[in-house]
């Protein structure tokens, strides 16, 4: 077991080499890079018509029609129920819906079941991944996450960080006080019980990027456990020198409510807690509850479930024709 002074200087020296800026990666210079390399940009959506369409067109612009880095942009339709599908259509996307993906699995939920349809859906050597409530999005967002991997072949997998402001219902923005479930439950666990993980600023951001045949080499946790799970299995498939990290500026998305961050929080801790176990640092005869109560305004009280399933690394499976 490392001390903590010995992981801070492991984590001190790994942001030296491995972060940058979304500047620092013009797109000029990783055309050049590109070479045959091909680029795939997935977008999980649940409902969001208001926002799809402004992101899908300002990736198409500037990275498929001005300069062609990307091949192709698919948003994984997540049951939604509002028109997400048809502005992500006319904004130029590929739409498939999550439940049509390897249709002949039975289907689970969440955010991390979109993702993982999304890179069976794809083809690209690299994938993108990007989060369709953003707000105010620019292409930056993805030129700045292939900057690494594009023009350093010992890099895996790039995540972005960025200043989360909170918006409130009076329309005021408050710099530094978005990514509750990031400040709360995510970092303090990472800082735990991975250390080495402790530079990354926004492990939950849903802004990142990998070599394809790394992603088909891990598991994906379903809902919002992913991007936990992804991190902590990637770490121990690539280790730390394989990972970088890219500021992205200024991230503003669609705010939860207190409530719903309390499900993801316990989705995150469920994750935590499975990867503890598979990596034999917690040995338990019982697992944990995977229900939580909550209460409402009204002092109604809800059982829900915040229980995680798990899709097993892609490169598992035997695909099937019917990937769409
Ligand atoms: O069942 C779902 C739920 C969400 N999404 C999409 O996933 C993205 C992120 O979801 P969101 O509800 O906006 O998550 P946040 O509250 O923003 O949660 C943060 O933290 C989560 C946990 O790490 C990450 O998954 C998110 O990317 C990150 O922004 C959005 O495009 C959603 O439409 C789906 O595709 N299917
Ligand atoms: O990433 C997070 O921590 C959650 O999505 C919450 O973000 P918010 O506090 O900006 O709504």
């Amino acid at each position: 077991m490392k001390s903590d002074l010995e992981a801070l200087t492991r984590v001190r020296e790994w942001y030296g080499l491995h972060s940058s800026t979304a500047a620092e990666w013009p797109v000029d210079s990783l055309l050049l890079a590109k070479g045959a390399t091909t680029v795939s940009v997935v977008l999980p959506a649940h409902n969001e018509e208001s926002t799809v369409g402004d992101i899908v067109t300002a990736i198409r612009r500037d990275l498929v029609e001005r300069a062609p880095l990307v091949d192709e942009i698919v948003v994984v339709d997540s049951l939604s129920t509002d028109a997400t599908a048809s502005r992500a259509a006319a904004a130029g996307a590929r739409v498939v819906a999550q439940e049509a993906v390897l249709s002949h699995l039975p289907p689970l939920t969440g955010k991390g079941e979109a993702l993982w349809k999304g890179l069976a859906a794809t083809t690209g050597d690299i994938v993108v991944f990007v989060d369709a409530d953003l707000r105010d999005f620019g292409s930056h967002f993805v030129s700045g996450l292939l900057g690494p991997l594009l023009l350093d072949r010992d890099i895996q997998f790039v995540k972005g960080s960025y200043e989360r402001p909170y918006t409130g219902a009076d329309g005021v923005a408050h710099r530094g006080g978005g990514g509750r479930v990031t400040e709360l439950v995510a970092r303090p666990l990472l800082n735990m019980f991975w250390p080495e993980l402790s530079g990354f600023a926004q492990p939950l951001g849903g802004e990142y990027a990998a070599r394809r045949e790394v992603l088909e080499q891990v598991p994906f946790v379903t809902e919002y456990g992913v991007e936990f799970g992804l991190l902590v299995d990637l770490l121990q498939l690539v280790g730390l020198d394989a990972m970088a990290q890219v500021d992205l500026g200024v991230r503003v998305h669609t705010h939860q409510s207190v409530a719903a961050l309390g499900r993801m929080a316990g989705q995150i801790m469920l994750t935590a807690w499975s990867r503890l176990e598979r990596q034999g640092r917690l040995v338990s005869p019982e697992s944990p509850a995977h229900t939580l109560l909550q209460f409402g305004l009204d002092g109604q009280a809800d059982l829900v479930d915040v229980g995680v399933a798990e899709r097993p690394p892609l490169a598992t499976l035997v695909l099937e024709e019917d990937v769409a």
